[in-house]
């Protein structure tokens, strides 16, 4: 039974929804939290060896075992476990990745791994959001139901993997397919989402499923020449037709967007041209130029239509144009909200148990849970923030301790409630 004063919505001020900004004494939780914000595993070179030592200190002081799996040559994935007391049963795994975004100090108000907290308990780092909260909010939420004593039936995997911000190639998309995860026998993933409810009510959004993120490159060539005539049929021109074609139909979309009351960004494909190469001298007509294109398709919409689409953009633009795809991810499973998934089932009751409102949403990036939901596991995700303006991958990215604290709460009634899920018919 959830404590009473759990059940309140947090408005991040109200001390009985617990944790208010620290004066005096910080909360131990907040610490390890604000330890992991300065180990520097941001990209270009992340430290992944600083995180998994960090985590392996704290699996030491859970007293729960912590495996360290190598998935590539520099790369690993760790593995925290604490067993059920039916460990035959399909086990629950949270997932966090340890990988952050780069942050540019000049735009910082503060260092961004210095995780520094000011008056209001606003703590400043990249990955206050965009994860690490979550994984130090796991290991809490974990600590915490084992020092009340409690033990459930299904054994709870926190998962920590790299690479989440550069697509998973070398992480989850690679450690999906290796035995150590099928020997996980997983039932149930929890992962992040990148919204936030930045109101004050407990409104949540969980991510049932994903855009398909696309990344494509278009290369136009053309003719050379000097730089004062017309050069007929250059590389410029074609690529200025399909620079025209992807920006047409992002303007449709956006257009669909604006007009559809119902519609939210999950539910339209964005398009966004996100680097222009070519061109040696101003006064050189080059034989190559191109452009790529980060592009989020929604689960609606038919993917090999789709790319036809993009192949006739192409060819309408001349000839000489070839494109290739950095990222094209194929599959659209999507995780059942209703009573037909068990899961579902025990995840939403936790939240009613503790007044939140849910709002079934299609996240428009991508996350991590995309490769669960690919290989057929259910997979949800969610970050307990509210109150929080969306600072993801932004500068300035702070997360409240209080906020951060509450979510604690909510983790120990979400994990306590999915991990009692009785056996299933199909584990009798
Ligand atoms: C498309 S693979 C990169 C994954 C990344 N995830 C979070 O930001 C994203 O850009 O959505
Ligand atoms: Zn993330
Ligand atoms: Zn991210």
């Amino acid at each position: 039974m959830l404590p009473e004063k759990d059940k309140l919505p947090f408005d991040g001020q109200n001390e009985k929804a617990g944790g208010l900004p620290s004066h005096g004494k910080e909360d131990p939780a907040v610490s390890l939290f604000r330890e992991y914000l300065r180990i520097r595993t941001v990209h270009p070179e992340p430290d992944y060896a600083g995180a998994v030592k960090f985590l392996q200190r704290v699996s030491a002081e859970l007293g729960l075992p912590c495996k360290v799996i190598q998935v590539f040559p520099d790369r690993v994935v760790v593995i925290v476990t604490w067993e059920g007391t039916n460990p035959q049963l399909k086990s629950i795994v949270l997932n966090s990745h340890m990988d952050v975004v780069p942050a540019v100090q000049e735009h910082w108000k503060y260092d961004p791994f210095d995780a520094f907290k000011d008056e209001k308990g606003n703590i400043y780092g990249r990955g206050t959001q965009d994860m690490k909260s979550v994984g130090i909010q796991y290991i809490e939420a974990v600590r915490r139901l084992k020092a009340e004593g409690r033990r459930f039936p299904r054994s709870i995997h926190m998962m920590f993997v790299p690479d989440e911000e550069i697509g998973g190639k070398k992480g989850m998309e690679a450690f999906v397919k290796h035995p150590e995860f099928q020997a996980l026998n997983l039932g149930f993933a929890l992962d992040e989402v990148g919204l936030l409810s930045p109101g004050r009510s407990f409104l949540v959004s969980l991510i049932y499923t994903e855009k398909n993120p696309v990344g494509i490159t278009v290369k136009c060539t053309g003719n050379p020449g000097h730089g004062s005539r017309f050069v007929e049929n250059t590389a410029a021109e074609k690529l200025h037709k399909v620079m025209a074609a992807f920006l047409e139909f992002r303007e449709k979309e956006r257009q669909r967007l604006n007009t559809n009351a119902c519609f939210s960004l999950g539910d339209v494909t964005t398009v966004n041209m996100t680097m222009v190469k070519g061109g040696v001298a101003y006064n050189v007509v080059p034989t190559e130029m191109s452009a790529s294109f980060d592009i989020r398709i929604p689960p609606t919409v038919n993917l090999k239509e789709f790319e036809e689409q993009i192949k006739t953009w192409c060819e309408a633009a001349g000839d000489g144009i070839t494109y290739e795809f950095a990222q094209k991810f194929m599959d659209q499973t999507v995780t059942p909200t209703d009573e037909s998934n068990p899961w579902w089932v025990a995840f939403a009751s936790a939240c009613n148990e503790m007044n939140m409102t849910v709002k079934h949403e299609i996240f428009p990036a991508a996350t991590d849970s995309r490769f669960f939901r690919a290989a057929s596991y259910p997979a949800i995700g969610f970050s307990p923030m509210n109150r929080t303006p969306i600072l993801l991958h932004d500068h300035n990215e702070y997360l409240n301790e209080g906020v951060f604290l509450h979510g604690i709460n909510i983790y120990m009634c979400v994990i306590s409630t999915i991990a009692s899920v009785p056996a299933l018919p199909t584990e009798a």
